[in-house]
């Protein structure tokens, strides 16, 4: 009898426990044995394996964060750490494997396919920092409450005429911020694919206030500037006073969109299908609503200004021309 082994690994994102559910219960139709590694590939190191019946994943899809746990395992990165989580495959008769995660995830598990397991990745990160997939799982739930915050922050910014710069995550992807801008009427964006420089930002705040517009949000990815560098450059070069807003792990938990819980189910049903096909080392995606599938060593192989290729960037300008009349 087959034995499936599941994973969480990296950053925990909304959807995730969505997507353990449909490879448990998918699994299940097709007579397949389903094992939890509890603590992603630490978990699985250190033999943190246990049963995962349907019953065990019951009513578990409208929860954030993951039942199974998860980590960032150092050990793994050697290769040495992932000889042992193969021998502890092995050892568990578990032929199948499912990893649910990041980018990072995933290049532990194209090594452990080169090794020779049976695995299929499911991309789960707010970042939604892979080439391959137009959503990631736990994406659009991050993405609607950054929105829930602007748009509070916006309240008070539009009463007070005031200049908030809002950090938001996404490490070294854009997506977050481009997407909340767009969706929340954020002012002005900044990202790692596009990284505009105090003077620029300062410049585009100036026109703001010399059309008439006095509460501007500004949008950043994480891990570009000293957010506090950034408001004191501001408030000296225009005069203003400038607030700043990290917002930090709230965007990561959180109970999971519809959207998310329906991506993570679909993903979860065509990972167990690729597995009884036969199919090892890839990771399955989204393209046009269609459930795609491609080989993991490709997932970020067509990295490019990814935004500037969707146009969401021009359709943000569109919406905030420098020279935009307001009255
Ligand atoms: N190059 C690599 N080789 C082998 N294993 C890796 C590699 N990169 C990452 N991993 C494993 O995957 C784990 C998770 O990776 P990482 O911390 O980058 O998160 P992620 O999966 O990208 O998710 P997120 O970015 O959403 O947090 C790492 O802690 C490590 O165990
Ligand atoms: O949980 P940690 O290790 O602080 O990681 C934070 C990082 O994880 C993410 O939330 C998901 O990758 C990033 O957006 C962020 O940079
Ligand atoms: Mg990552």
């Amino acid at each position: 009898m087959n034995k499936l082994g599941i994973l969480t690994s990296g950053g925990d994102a909304p959807g995730m426990n969505a997507a353990i559910r449909a490879v448990v219960i998918a699994a299940q139709q097709k007579n397949i044995e389903t094992m939890g590694i509890k603590g992603g590939y630490q978990g699985l190191i250190n033999r943190n394996i246990d049963r995962l019946t349907p019953f065990d994943v019951d009513r578990i899809a409208d929860k954030g964060g993951t039942i199974l746990k998860t980590s960032r395992c150092l050990e793994f990165m050697e290769e040495e750490g992932r000889k042992k989580a193969a021998r502890v495959l092995e050892e568990f008769g578990i032929n199948f494997l499912v990893v649910i995660g990041g980018d990072g995830s995933f290049k532990g598990a194209e090594k452990l396919h080169r090794l020779g397991i049976n695995v299929i990745g499911i991309p789960g990160t707010i970042d939604n920092d892979f080439a391959y997939t137009d959503y990631s799982i736990g994406f659009d739930t991050a993405l609607n409450t950054i929105l829930d915050a602007i748009s509070k922050i916006k309240d008070t910014d539009f009463s007070h005429d005031k200049t908030t710069i809002i950090e938001v995550m996404g490490r070294y992807c854009g997506d977050l911020a481009t997407y909340s801008a767009l969706a929340g009427e954020g002012e002005i964006i900044s990202i790692p694919e596009r990284k505009l420089d105090f003077d620029t930002i300062c410049s585009q705040i100036h026109s703001k206030m010399a059309s008439g517009k006095h509460d501007n949000l500004i949008i950043i990815t994480e891990k570009m500037y000293d957010i506090e560098e950034l408001k004191k450059y501001i408030e000296k070069r225009l005069q203003v006073s400038v607030r700043t807003s990290i917002l930090g792990f709230i965007q990561r938990g959180g109970s999971p969109s519809a959207f998310d819980r329906i991506l993570a189910s679909r993903m979860g049903v065509k990972a167990v299908e690729l597995l009884t096909e036969g199919y090892s080392g890839l990771a399955v995606g989204i393209k046009e609503n269609k459930i795609i599938s491609i080989e993991l060593e490709n997932v970020n192989n067509i990295r490019f200004d990814y935004h500037e290729k969707l146009g969401l960037l021009d359709t943000f300008s569109i919406f905030n021309k420098g020279d935009q009349v307001l009255r």
